[in-house]
C-alpha cells in the first residue's frame, strides 16, 4: 500500500486557530516560570502561558504536578526562582502580595469566623481604608450580586458550603481585582451541590468581568467551565488552548488520555504523505493512516520512530469503509440513558496480544459478536511522545512491544 492510494474519506483538516482570540487584550502573561523549592524540588519547570482579559482559565494536571505552586507564585505568597509575571503589561513578579491587585479563594474559604457575613466583605475595604460612604455602596453592590441579603448578619458557622463560597468570592471581588485565582473552590461539595456552584461561578464570571485562574484535578469541571485550560504534568505545560482544541486537538498523548476518553494506538512511523499531512503506522493490529496536523515536529523526521495516535470514542464508527478499520470482539455493552451506548471491545494481534477499544454508538451492537470498527484519517491525531500518562507507560503497557 502507498501513501498515494489512500485519500482521506474526510478531508475537513482546517488549519489551527490561534489559543486566544487576538482581539481581546492579555490579562496575564508567565514567562518561562521555575519554582525549585528550597529542599531543591523543581515544582514548576520554564512555564509559559497567557490568559486574556474577562476569560475564565482552568489549570488542570494530576495530583503534585504543579497547579498550587503556580497559583500562590502569581499571588505572591512564595517566590519564584525564575521567570517573569505581568498582569496587565505591568511586571509584579517581584511586588509584594497586596500590591499585586489579584484575587485569592482557597478551597476552605478562610473566612473570618468572629465576623458577620457583611464585615467579612467589607474588611479588606477597611484595611485599605476605603471611606466609610464608598465602602458601603462597594459591600451593597456585593451582597446583591452574590444574592446575600439574607445572610448579612450571619457568621460563617451559620452558613452552607455554597453560601460560605458566595461570601468568599464577595470578600475577593469587592476589592475589583484584576484577576481572581479560585484554588479548588468546589472540591469538598457534593456533586450536585457542585452543579449548581459551577453555574452561580459562571453567572458570576459574566456579570462580574473580571479574568478567572480555577485550579481544579477534574478535567470534567476543567470542560465544563473553561474559555481556555492549561493542562499542567509533571511541573511543565503540555498545553495551554481553548476547550475546544484541548479536546479535538490534543497537543500531547498526555493530554488526549488525561482530557476526555481517548483510544492511544502506538506503532512505527513507516512513511509521509507528499504534502506532509498524513502518515502510515505500522502497529500491531495492522497498519493505520493518521493525520500530522497536531505534530510539532517535521514528521518526515520521525519516519523510523514510535508514535502514538489518539482516535475519540465518538469518531468510531460500526464499519469497514473508512480509512482505517480494525476488526473486534465485543466485549461489553454500556447503555447511558441520553447519552448513547458505549462499547468496550477488544482487538486481537495476530500474536494473541489483546487491546482495548472503545466506541460510543447509537446503533445496535451485538453484546456477543465481532464487528469491524473503523475512523478516518482525519480523526487519527498523531501526538508528540509523553512517555508516562497516568502510571501508564505507552511504550511498553499499551500496544508494547
Ligand atoms: N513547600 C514545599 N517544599 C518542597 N516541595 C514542595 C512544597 N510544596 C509543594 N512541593 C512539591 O512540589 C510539587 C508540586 O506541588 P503542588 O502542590 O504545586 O502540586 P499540585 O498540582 O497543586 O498538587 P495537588 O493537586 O495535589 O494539590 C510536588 O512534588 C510537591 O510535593
Amino acid at each position: 500500500m502507498t501513501m498515494s492510494d489512500i485519500e482521506p474519506t474526510e478531508a475537513d483538516v482546517s488549519p489551527p486557530e490561534p489559543a486566544l482570540d487576538e482581539s481581546q487584550s492579555v490579562a496575564l502573561e508567565v514567562d518561562e516560570l521555575t519554582k525549585i523549592y528550597p529542599d531543591g524540588t523543581v515544582a514548576v519547570e520554564e512555564i509559559s502561558f497567557s490568559i486574556s482579559e474577562g476569560d475564565f482559565c482552568v489549570l488542570i494536571g494530576p495530583s503534585g504536578c504543579g497547579k498550587s505552586t503556580t497559583l500562590h507564585s502569581l499571588v505572591g505568597k512564595i517566590p519564584v526562582t525564575e521567570g517573569t509575571i505581568r498582569l496587565g503589561g505591568e511586571d509584579i513578579t517581584d511586588e509584594p502580595t497586596y500590591e499585586r491587585d489579584i484575587g485569592l479563594v482557597f478551597q476552605d474559604f478562610q473566612l473570618f469566623p468572629h465576623l458577620t457575613v457583611e464585615e467579612n466583605i467589607g474588611y479588606g475595604l477597611e484595611r485599605l481604608q476605603v471611606d466609610a460612604d464608598d465602602r458601603t455602596a462597594r459591600v451593597e453592590d456585593m451582597i446583591e450580586m452574590m444574592r446575600l441579603e439574607e445572610l448579612v448578619d450571619r457568621h460563617p458557622e451559620e452558613l452552607s458550603a455554597g453560601q460560605k463560597q458566595r461570601v468568599a468570592l464577595a470578600r475577593s471581588m469587592v476589592l475589583k481585582p484584576k484577576l481572581l485565582l479560585l484554588d479548588e473552590p468546589l472540591g469538598d461539595m457534593d456533586y450536585k451541590l457542585q452543579k449548581h456552584m459551577e453555574r452561580e461561578l459562571l453567572r458570576l464570571h459574566r456579570q462580574l468581568d473580571t479574568t478567572f485562574v480555577y485550579v481544579t484535578h477534574d478535567q470534567t469541571q476543567a470542560m465544563r467551565l473553561a474559555d481556555q485550560i492549561v493542562v499542567m504534568n509533571d511541573g511543565k505545560i503540555e498545553q495551554s488552548d481553548s476547550v475546544e482544541r484541548v479536546y479535538n486537538d490534543p497537543a500531547t498523548a498526555f493530554v488526549s488520555a488525561f482530557v476526555g476518553d481517548s483510544n492511544i494506538f502506538t506503532g512505527e512511523l513507516t512513511d509521509v504523505s507528499d504534502d506532509g499531512s498524513y502518515a502510515h503506522i505500522e502497529t500491531p493490529l495492522g497498519t493505520f493512516l493518521a493525520t500530522t496536523a497536531n505534530l510539532r515536529s517535521e514528521p518526515t523526521s520521525l519516519v523510523g520512530e514510535r508514535i502514538p495516535f489518539s482516535v475519540r470514542p465518538q469518531y468510531l464508527e460500526v464499519t469497514d469503509e473508512l480509512d482505517n478499520s480494525v476488526s473486534c470482539q465485543v466485549e461489553d455493552v454500556i447503555h447511558q440513558p441520553g447519552s448513547g451506548t458505549q462499547v468496550i471491545l477488544e482487538a486481537t494481534t495476530p500474536e494473541g496480544a489483546a487491546h482495548e477499544i472503545q466506541l460510543k454508538s447509537f446503533d445496535r451492537i451485538d453484546p456477543t459478536g465481532t464487528v469491524d470498527v473503523g475512523w478516518s484519517a482525519d480523526h487519527a491525531t498523531l501526538l508528540e511522545q509523553t512517555s508516562i500518562v497516568d502510571g501508564i507507560d505507552l511504550e511498553t503497557d499499551i500496544l508494547g512491544e
